[in-house]
């Protein structure tokens, strides 16, 4: 592509050299090929892309992107802008020929329920015979295949290669996560979202390398609603009017509140054979009963995202319904095993707010002791640890507290900082640090009637130690006890 057709709907500050010249392809990173490319010089939180200008152009770069004035030699042409993560997503989404611009696209943000709704959408849009593209937590889908992300929102270069294989798929739709922190490094600029949605949100994600404060974190959790068309948003979310504040979309909200545009009453807890989930009717815009496959309240809620969205784009109730019934999500409240020895929940339940609704709606189906395994992450938001600690202390019976991706930290001082929060609880705990050996210990000494409910990495399939992954599936390990166990 022409580097002038590239850069024509970039905001730039000055351009020195020719823009008459072909362009190989835009690259961001100097260890990929850069010969004939464009490459753009990010200053990330670890480190500052301008200082690789040199090994760039020695590899062959035809044209830099910068924040700043640098020296280069004159075949090589410099274009200035104030933001090169900004630039980045513009001319990702232009290299690839504006795919969005190409699908009905729908963007999900907020603390908890992107996956599992985004999952949910996907579902009800397959069930009426639609062909749809996701990015998320769990990976990219398109046409069957999976990719795994770095991100739950990826840089925007990689979102915007992901958009060009669903057109070339031939996908009408496009649902994907939108976290904060791609919102506050524009992954997501230059896309064009038809809906936004908005779950939910708690303190979660502040801490360093993440949000200053609570505050910064709404605020870019808001930016969504100044970038879509249609806003559909959780009325019943205390913070929902600071989100959506300055908005510039049309805007319907869902709840159990009345004054919802799409409200759930009549909510039931639902258990039929192995059928183990929640019910609501709808009210509002459209009226109909929805079950869902998937217990807790924040299914209810999960649901009702998915489907307004579905709703405003014209699906009608059968589709809704055949989805829900049968829907299920890698590692959100994935049932591993249940006898009369006990129950195995596997769960990403990786916060307070989640440990907690997570826990209380586990408790909704009387287990003899609620036993939980879990861990937090290293190098992420510590506020976790005590809350994660204080929500199980005071929900389970008992608490088996281990090993999660303990990254360049050291799990002991990890597991120091859970009992923060889980000594003032007074509730019951044990420390078994090796992941895989507190796993066993849950499931053999299991008593009968107990819901175990192991916690904090869900779908993840790797356990993340002083930056090595190594394989790692909470499901898979807890499989191998049972049967080790001899359990039928
Ligand atoms: C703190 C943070 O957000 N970091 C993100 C950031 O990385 P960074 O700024 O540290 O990158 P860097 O290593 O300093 O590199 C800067 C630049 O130099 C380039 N470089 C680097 C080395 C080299 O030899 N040559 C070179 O050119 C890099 O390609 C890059 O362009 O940009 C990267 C590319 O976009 C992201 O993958 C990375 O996410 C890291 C892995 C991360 O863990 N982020 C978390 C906080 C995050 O984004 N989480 C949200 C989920 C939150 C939620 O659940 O709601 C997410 O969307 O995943
Ligand atoms: N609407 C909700 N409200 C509160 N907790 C929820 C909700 N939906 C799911 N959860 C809990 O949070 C966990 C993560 O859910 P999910 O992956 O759908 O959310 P997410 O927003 O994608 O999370 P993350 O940003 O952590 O990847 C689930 O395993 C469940 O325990």
């Amino acid at each position: 592509m022409k580097l002038e057709e590239l850069v024509k709907e970039l905001t730039v500050e000055e351009i020195r050299g020719s823009l008459d010249k072909e362009i190989s392809g835009v690259i961001y990173d100097s260890r990929k090929d850069c010969a004939g490319a464009l490459f753009i010089c990010i200053s990330g939180t670890k480190v500052d892309a301008h200082t690789f200008l040199p090994q760039v152009i020695e590899k062959g770069a035809s044209a830099v992107v910068v924040e700043r004035e640098v020296e280069v030699p004159e075949n090589v042409t410099v274009i200035r802008v104030a933001d090169a993560r900004l630039a980045l997503a513009e001319l990702s989404a232009a290299w690839f020929d504006h795919p969005t611009r190409k699908m009905t696209t729908i963007g999900l943000t907020g603390t908890k329920g992107k996956t599992t709704s985004t999952y949910m959408l996907k579902a009800i849009l397959e069930a009426a015979g639609k062909k749809v593209g996701l990015v998320g937590t769990n990976g990219a889908v398109i046409a069957g295949k999976h990719y795994v992300t770095n991100n739950t929102t990826p840089e925007s270069y990689e979102l915007q290669q992901y958009f060009h294989q669903m057109v070339e798929a031939g996908c009408e739709y496009m649902i994907m996560e939108v976290s904060s922190q791609g919102l506050k490094m524009n992954r997501v600029a230059g896309i064009s979202f038809d809906y936004g949605v908005f779950t939910n949100i708690s303190p979660d994600h502040i801490g360093p390398n993440e949000h200053a404060d609570f505050e910064e974190y709404m605020a870019c959790k808001g930016k969504l609603f100044t970038m879509c068309s249609t806003g559909i948003v959780n009325r019943d979310d205390p913070n929902w009017e600071n989100i959506v504040k300055g908005h510039t979309c049309k805007l319907y909200t869902f709840g159990c509140t009345p004054e919802a545009d799409f409200e759930a009453v009549n909510i039931r807890h639902l258990k039929k054979g192995s059928f183990m989930g929640i019910g609501f009717d709808l009210k509002g815009k459209v009226e109909f009963p929805v079950e869902v496959n998937i217990p807790g309240m924040f299914s209810v809620y999960n649901a009702l995202s998915a489907v307004s969205v579905a709703v405003l784009l014209g699906i009608g109730s059968d589709a809704i319904d055949r989805a829900l019934a049968s829907i299920k999500v890698d590692g959100r409240m994935e049932l591993v095993y249940a006898s009369d020895h006990c129950t195995v929940i596997v769960d990403y339940a990786h916060n307070g707010v989640s440990t907690r609704s997570l826990l209380s709606t586990l408790r909704d189906y009387n287990p003899h002791r609620l036993v939980v395994v879990f861990g937090c992450g290293g190098n992420r938001d510590p506020h976790r640890r005590y809350e994660m600690g204080e929500a199980a202390g005071h929900m389970a019976d008992l608490s088996i507290v281990t090993a999660d991706n303990s990254r360049w930290e050291k799990v002991e001082s990890i597991i120091k900082d859970i009992h923060i929060g889980l000594d003032p609880t007074e509730g019951k705990y044990i420390d078994i640090p090796d992941r895989r050996e507190a796993i066993r210990y849950s499931i053999s000494h299991a008593e009968p009637g107990d819901v175990i409910a192991i916690i904090g990495k869900g779908h993840e399939d790797y356990q993340e130690v002083n930056g090595v992954k190594t394989h790692f599936l909470d499901r898979e390990v807890a499989e191998e006890m049972i049967k080790e166990l001899g359990y039928k």
